[in-house]
């Protein structure tokens, strides 16, 4: 793990950027709180989308969640009733969020107001694992009724290329009945990339051969609607990082 830049994943001043070849920066969350994000998300979203049911479990998947301060955030925003710990959890909203660094799960596990409600779990989501199904089934859903991915693609492309992005959207459509995506535009893979060779480091491996590049933004959503099923519903705006949050729905 490594500190994070001062104002992107990717800028050129960064203590320490070869340690976090996945973006798992320790100190993410003071370059980039969570209301940069929040801000532009409405709180009303989960009623918006139907998931009003007080009855049914909402469940809500964060992917590459870090240290977990913006799951929480994230978590208590959506909520239009506060939550207090100790209060049942049968139904209600439930977040799942997992990271592949395990030091940073620990951390969120350990920092978790709301452990009845909010769990976190290490796993690399480019792995065939049983974890998220599992959690679904505990919970009797088929699906992730919102599954976040949240400046995450740029890490699975540079170190899975192209195909491991696409499967990563094809894998997170297949779960998930709404999808809010934050993908880094190209910029960031140039100046990631510069720093590593910069501490002489190897480039990441499928830096050059990339073939997609440019506006990944519309890449990702041109690949979600014409091979996954889903269709953008809605665009918020620009973040601090100038980047888009893209709302994907199961068609
Ligand atoms: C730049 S941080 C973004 C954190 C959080 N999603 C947010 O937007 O606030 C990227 C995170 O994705 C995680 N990550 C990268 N590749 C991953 C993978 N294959 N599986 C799970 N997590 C991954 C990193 O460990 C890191 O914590």
């Amino acid at each position: 793990m490594a500190t994070c830049p001062r104002n992107d994943d990717s800028v050129d001043e960064i203590n320490d950027p070869g340690a976090a070849p996945y973006g798992n920066f320790i100190n993410y969350y003071s370059f980039n709180p969570p209301e940069n994000r929040l801000s532009l998300i409405p709180a009303t979203l989960l009623r918006d989308l139907g998931y009003s049911d007080a009855d049914r479990p909402t469940l809500i998947l964060d992917v590459g969640c870090n240290s977990g301060e913006l799951s929480v955030a994230f978590y208590k925003h959506l909520m239009q009733t506060p939550v207090r710990e100790g209060q049942s959890a049968v139904n209600g909203i439930h977040l799942l969020g997992f990271d592949l660094d395990e030091a940073l799960i620990q951390r969120a596990q350990q920092t978790n107001p709301l452990s009845s409600r909010i769990s976190f779990v290490t796993l690399d989501i480019t792995r065939d694992g049983h974890e998220l199904q599992d959690y679904l089934k505990r919970h009797a859903c088929s699906h992730f009724h919102l599954c976040l991915c949240l400046a995450v693609t740029m890490w699975v492309h540079l170190n899975h290329g192209d195909s491991g992005l696409l499967q990563l959207l094809s894998r997170l459509a297949s779960i998930s009945q709404h999808l809010l995506l934050e993908a880094q535009p190209w910029k960031c893979y140039r100046s990631a990339a510069r720093r590593l060779r910069k501490l002489g480091r190897s480039d990441f491996d499928h830096f050059k051969t990339l073939e997609i590049r440019g506006d990944i933004a519309e890449h990702v959503r041109e690949h979600l609607e014409t091979h996954c099923g889903m269709k953008l519903i809605r665009s918020f705006g620009n973040t601090a990082w100038d980047r888009k949050l893209l709302l994907f729905q199961r068609r």
